[in-house]
C-alpha cells in the first residue's frame, strides 16, 4: 500500500505513458481555453476546498435523514450560487451545465431544489410575459420561492393532451378554479414537489366560456411561505422510494376547486381576457412544450457529463486493479490490459466526447431558432423538436448502457454505493424516461422524417439534417462501402434512408390493404423507431467526426492522433454493432467486416497508452467525482477502508439487534 499523500505506482506510469498534452485536450472538451479557466474560477468559488459536508455518506442514512441533509447542503450551494457564481456567469447563464456540475460535489443524489433550477426558473423565462416575468423571476431566482414543474399525472405522463387537471375560468372572480377530478389526476412525480416547494408550475386543461382550450401552464401557489403548511384546497406529498432521485422529494399534488388569479395563467402563448375570452398568441400550437425542448436539449450535455465521470472512475480503477495471469507465474497485469476490458472502456470514452460535441451542436442550434422565433419565425421548431427527440433518446440509453459497462469493468467494488457508479447509473437512466421516454421520442423524429422522406420524393427542399434523403431517393442501388470515416458516415445515411423508405412503403402497402393511417402507422412503428435511431446516429458519427476535424485543425501532432484515434474507433465500433444494416443497406462484404473488426482491435492497442491521459483530460475533480474507486491519486484501496470507518453499523463491536434477534433465535429450540 502507497502513503496517504502518494499516487498510486501504476497511475504514476500511466501518466509517464501518456504521449500527447492532457490540457489541450481538456481545452478541447470545455470548447476553448477561456472557457477551461471559467470553468475552475466556478469551481473553485463553488467547491471553496471541497464540499462534500458529509460525515456520514450518503447512502448510510435513512430517507428522512437524507432528505434533510440534502436540504441542508442545497442551502449551502443555493447561497454560493445566488451570492457569487451568478456574478461570474451572469443571469442570463445561470443555467450553464459548468455550475450544475458543481453541484455534484454537493449531492451524490439530486438536489431537490434541482428541478427549481432546471424547469420552474426556465418556464418562468419560457412561458411568461414580460410582465410577468417581472413579478415572478426576481423571486425564484433569489429563492424566495421555490418552484417545482407538475405535468405528469398518475395516469398520464407521455400523452399530454390526455392530462386531467383542470383550470376553469371564473369571470366573476377573475380567477382559475383548478380540480382534480379523478385519482388518476393527482400530479405525479414532480421534483421538489413532495416536501421542499411552495410554488409549482401546474400544467392543466384551460376551460374558459364552456370550451377547454388544451392543456395550458399556470403558476401556483401551494404552500403557506411562512409555515409552509399546505394551502386550504391542496393535497401535497412525496410519492415514495426510488431507485434513485431519493433526495429530489418527488411528488404528488390534488387540487379540491382551488383558486388562483387570473394572471397566474402563464400568458407568453396564450391568453383569457378579464371577461373570459381566449386569445392565441403563439403562431404554432406546440409553443407551450417549449420547456421541454430547453430541457432535452440539456440532457444530451447531462447524458456526456455522467459517462465521462463514470469512465473516468472505471478507466483510473482498471490501471490500479490487478487480477490473474497471462502466463504461469508471471505478475498480475492491470486489468486495463485485457482487450476485453479496453473494448468496455474505450468506447466509453469516445461515447463522452461523441455526446458533447453533439451536445454543444444542439445547443447552438437551439439559441439559433431561440432567435428566430423571438423574430417571430416559427419554421425551424419542428426540425429543432425532431432533432432534440431523437438525440435526448439516444444519448441518454447509450450513457445508461455505457455507465452500466463502467460498472461491469469495476467488477465487484463496482457495485458499491462508494464507487458512485450505481448513483451515476440511476440517475441516467431515469433521463431515459423522463422529459419524454425513449421510444415515444424516438416516435416523434419518426414522424418528421416520413414527411421529409415525402418531401424528397416530390422534390422539395428538405431541411439541413435530413439533406442526405435528397441524394439517397435518387439511387435505388445498394451505396458503395468504403471503409474510410466518410464512407461509414454516408452508409449511415444509407441506411437510416433505406429504413425510412422502407416504413414510408410498408404504411403505404398497409393502407392499401384496407387499414386507416394510424393502423398503418400503428403496425410500422418498430420499424420507424429503428429508422429515427438511425438517423440519429448518422448524425452523431457526422457530428462527432466533423467537430473533432474542425477542433483539432491547429492541435498538436500527438493531440491530433489520440482524437483521431478515438474517433475513428467510433466509427468503426458502430459499424461493426450494426453490420447487419450494413449488409442490408451497402456493398460491404464479409471481408470487409473483417477488416473492420481488426482496425477495431489495432486502435485498442494504440489508444490503451493514452486511456488514463484520456480521462485526466476531462479534468473532473475529486470533491466531482466522488468515488473510492476514481480518484486522482488511484488509491481504492485505502479510499475503500477509509469509507468503511465511517458507516454506522461499524460504530459499535456488537449491534444491539444480536441480543433483541440473533441469540434468542439461536437459543431456541425447533
Ligand atoms: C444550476 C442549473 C441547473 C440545470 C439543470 C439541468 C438538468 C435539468 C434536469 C431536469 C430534470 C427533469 C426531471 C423530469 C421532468 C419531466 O419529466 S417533466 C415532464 C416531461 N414530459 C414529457 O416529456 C412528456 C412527453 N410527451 C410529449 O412530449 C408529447 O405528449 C408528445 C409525445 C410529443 C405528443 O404530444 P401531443 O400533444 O399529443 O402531440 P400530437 O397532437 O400528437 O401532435 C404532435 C405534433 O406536435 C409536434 N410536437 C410535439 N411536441 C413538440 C414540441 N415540443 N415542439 C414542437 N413541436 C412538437 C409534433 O412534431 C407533431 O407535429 P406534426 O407531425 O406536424 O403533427
Ligand atoms: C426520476 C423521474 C423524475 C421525474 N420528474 C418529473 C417532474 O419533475 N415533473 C413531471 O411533470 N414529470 C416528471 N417525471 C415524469 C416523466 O416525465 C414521465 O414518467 C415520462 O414522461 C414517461 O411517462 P409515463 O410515466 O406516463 O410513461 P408511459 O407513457 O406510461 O410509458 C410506459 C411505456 O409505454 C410506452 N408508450 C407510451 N406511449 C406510447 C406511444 N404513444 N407509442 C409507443 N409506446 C408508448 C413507453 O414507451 C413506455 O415503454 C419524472 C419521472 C421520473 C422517472
Amino acid at each position: 500500500m502507497s502513503s496517504k499523500k502518494e499516487i498510486n505506482e501504476d497511475l504514476v506510469n500511466e501518466r509517464r505513458k501518456c504521449n500527447f498534452n492532457i490540457q489541450e485536450v481538456t481545452h478541447i472538451i470545455d470548447g476553448g481555453v477561456e472557457n477551461t479557466l471559467q470553468r475552475k474560477k466556478i469551481e473553485d468559488v463553488a467547491l471553496n476546498g471541497g464540499a462534500s459536508l458529509d460525515d456520514v455518506p450518503e447512502e448510510c442514512m435513512n430517507l428522512r435523514e437524507r432528505y434533510e441533509n440534502a436540504l441542508r447542503k442545497s442551502c449551502v450551494y443555493a447561497n454560493i450560487l445566488r451570492n457569487e457564481l451568478l456574478e461570474i456567469t451572469g443571469i442570463e447563464n445561470f443555467g450553464t451545465p459548468v455550475i450544475r456540475r458543481t453541484g455534484d460535489a454537493f449531492f451524490k443524489d439530486i438536489s431537490p431544489f434541482m428541478l427549481h433550477l432546471g424547469m420552474f426558473v426556465p418556464t418562468i423565462m419560457g412561458q411568461c410575459t414580460a410582465e410577468q416575468q417581472g413579478i415572478w423571476l426576481p423571486k425564484a431566482l433569489d429563492m424566495q420561492i421555490i418552484g417545482a414543474y407538475a405535468q405528469t399525472e398518475l395516469g398520464h405522463g407521455t400523452f399530454i393532451r390526455g392530462l386531467e387537471t383542470t383550470a376553469t375560468y371564473d369571470p366573476k372572480t377573475k380567477e382559475f378554479i383548478l380540480y382534480s377530478p379523478t385519482i388518476t389526476s393527482y400530479k405525479w412525480w414532480a421534483g421538489g414537489l413532495g416536501r421542499t416547494a411552495n410554488h409549482c408550475i401546474v400544467v392543466a386543461q384551460l376551460y374558459t366560456q364552456g370550451k377547454c382550450h388544451g392543456v395550458h401552464p399556470f403558476i401556483v401557489q401551494i404552500r403557506d411561505l411562512d409555515t409552509h403548511m399546505p394551502l386550504p384546497g391542496i393535497k401535497v406529498g412525496e410519492i415514495g422510494p426510488r431507485m434513485g432521485f431519493n433526495t429530489a422529494d418527488n411528488g404528488f399534488l390534488g387540487f379540491n376547486h382551488f383558486r388562483i388569479p387570473r394572471m397566474n395563467m402563464m400568458m407568453k402563448n396564450a391568453q383569457v381576457l378579464e371577461d373570459g375570452t381566449y386569445v392565441k398568441v403563439a403562431r404554432h400550437g406546440k409553443l407551450t412544450y417549449g420547456t421541454m425542448v430547453f430541457v432535452r436539449v440539456t440532457l444530451v450535455n447531462e447524458a456526456s457529463f455522467n459517462l465521462s465521470k463514470a469512465v473516468t472512475i472505471a478507466v483510473r480503477y482498471s490501471a490500479v486493479r490487478r487480477q490473474s495471469e497471462l502466463r504461469p507465474g508471471s505478475a498480475e497485469p492491470q486489468i486495463l490490459d485485457y482487450p476485453t476490458q479496453q473494448h468496455k472502456l474505450f468506447i466509453c470514452i469516445a461515447t463522452a466526447h461523441a455526446f458533447q460535441l453533439t451536445a454543444n451542436w444542439l445547443w447552438h442550434t437551439f439559441t439559433v431558432v431561440q432567435a428566430e422565433m423571438r423574430k417571430g419565425n416559427i419554421d425551424t421548431l419542428p426540425e429543432l423538436h425532431a432533432l432534440s427527440s431523437c438525440l435526448k433518446a439516444v444519448s441518454t440509453s447509450d450513457a445508461a448502457a455505457c455507465i452500466e459497462q463502467c460498472r461491469f469493468a469495476c467488477g465487484g467494488h463496482g457495485y458499491m454505493m462508494s464507487s458512485n457508479l450505481p448513483y451515476l447509473y440511476s440517475f441516467v437512466a431515469a433521463t431515459r424516461t423522463y422529459e419524454g421516454d425513449y421510444t415515444v421520442l424516438l416516435l416523434q423524429t419518426a414522424r418528421y422524417l416520413v414527411k421529409a422522406w415525402e418531401q424528397a420524393e416530390a422534390k422539395k427542399i428538405v431541411t439541413p439534417t435530413v439533406a442526405y434523403l435528397n441524394r439517397c431517393f435518387d439511387t435505388n442501388e445498394k451505396v458503395a462501402w468504403t471503409n474510410s470515416p466518410e464512407g461509414i458516415i454516408k452508409s449511415f445515411q444509407a441506411i437510416a434512408a433505406g429504413k425510412i423508405s422502407l416504413c414510408v412503403k410498408n404504411i403505404r402497402q398497409r393502407i392499401k390493404t384496407g387499414m386507416d393511417y394510424e393502423d398503418a402507422w400503428l403496425m410500422t412503428t418498430v420499424q420507424l423507431v429503428s429508422a429515427a435511431e438511425a438517423h440519429c446516429r448518422s448524425m452523431i458519427l457526422d457530428t462527432y467526426w466533423n467537430e473533432m476535424q474542425r477542433l483539432t485543425k491547429t492541435s498538436s501532432d500527438n493531440v491530433k492522433m489520440v482524437l483521431y484515434q478515438l474517433t475513428t474507433l467510433y466509427l468503426v465500433y458502430w459499424a461493426l454493432e450494426k453490420s447487419g444494416d450494413l449488409l442490408r443497406y451497402t456493398s460491404i462484404t464479409e471481408g470487409d467486416i473483417d477488416l473492420l473488426q481488426k482496425e477495431y482491435e489495432d486502435l485498442l492497442v494504440k489508444i490503451r497508452p493514452n486511456a488514463v491521459g484520456l480521462v485526466d483530460a476531462f479534468d473532473l475533480r475529486d470533491e466531482i467525482l466522488r468515488s473510492t474507486l476514481g480518484s486522482y491519486d488511484g488509491r481504492v484501496y485505502e479510499r475503500l477502508m477509509e469509507e468503511v470507518q465511517k458507516n454506522p453499523l461499524n460504530k459499535v463491536p456488537v449491534d444491539p439487534s444480536f441480543q433483541k434477534y440473533l441469540k434468542p433465535f439461536m437459543k431456541s429450540k425447533i
